[in-house]
């Protein structure tokens, strides 16, 4: 199959409650696919089952043949006190890898010889994604590639992952808690509260009644800079009526 990895109507429970319902969604090569949803929507389980780390009970998950993927997890778990440099943490999962030159691919070579507890929020996820490019992944897994990262830094790292998608055609599968700040850097949005509430280009996901109605009016308006969403018609007598917009079951889930 030229996709890297099809997710078919995919359910999950964990001890007994359900935390993914029907799921359906595709990655193919040199395309960004990014989850969003509120917290407990199902957003990591999702990743950890595109990756094979948790078994669905119905559904079916298929990979391509001899697939590499890389994954950064949301959290990263090395004790504080621990002393640990750049080099020796990325060296670890090098393998035949070039250390130097996927901290290069992430713009943070001068790095290289700091302590991975002293590094910045930011620093931090350009070196978990090095260390994810040293297998040279044919699907990038990233789950929230930019918590702890400033605004101005978010904008870099997704600029970067876009660029690892359009440049290398590696796949990306990410979750995002933002919708407006990855919608330039990727190709579908998957609107996740447990089932797919709305899917498609950004734009489109952004209008959607269901998006709307899970993140509610203060999203909605930060970003009417991007869209505009029509909430209102005009009558034939040229007076206005207010349309109400609400999603169906988004917000309980
Ligand atoms: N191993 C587990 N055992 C039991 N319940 C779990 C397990 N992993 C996740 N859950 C539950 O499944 C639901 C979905 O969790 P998940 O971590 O996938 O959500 P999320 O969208 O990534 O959340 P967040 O934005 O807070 O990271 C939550 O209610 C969570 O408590």
């Amino acid at each position: 199959m030229s996709a890297l990895v099809r997710l078919d109507d995919v359910s999950v429970s964990h001890d007994g409650v359900l935390a993914l319902s029907g799921i359906t969604l595709t990655v193919e090569p040199g395309k960004i696919v990014t989850v969003i949803g509120p917290n407990g929507a199902g957003k990591s389980t999702l990743v950890k089952v595109a990756l094979g780390l948790l078994v669905p009970q119905s559904g079916t998950v298929t990979r391509r043949t001899g697939l590499v993927a890389g994954y950064v997890p949301q959290r990263l778990d090395i004790p504080a006190s621990l002393p640990l440099s750049v080099r020796r943490f990325l060296r670890m999962a090098a393998g035949k890898g070039d250390v130097a030159a996927a901290l290069d691919r992430v713009a943070a070579g001068h790095v290289m010889g700091r302590q991975v507890r002293d590094l910045s929020g930011g620093e931090l996820q350009r070196v978990m994604l090095a260390r994810a490019l040293l297998r040279q992944p044919d699907l990038l897994v990233l789950d929230e590639p930019v918590g702890g990262v400033d605004m101005a830094g978010q904008a870099e790292i997704y600029d970067l992952i876009a660029g690892l998608a359009r440049d290398e055609g590696r796949g990306v599968l990410m979750v995002s808690h933002d919708l407006h700040v990855v919608m330039a850097a990727t190709n579908e949005v998957v609107c996740l509260n447990r089932h797919v509430c709305c899917a498609g280009h950004p734009e489109n996901v952004a209008r959607h009644p269901e998006y709307l109605a899970l993140f509610g009016p203060r999203v909605a308006a930060s970003l009417a800079v991007y869209t505009h969403v029509h909430d209102h018609a005009h009558r034939p007598d040229g007076t206005v009526e207010h349309i109400h917009v609400h999603g169906p079951d988004c917000r309980h889930g």
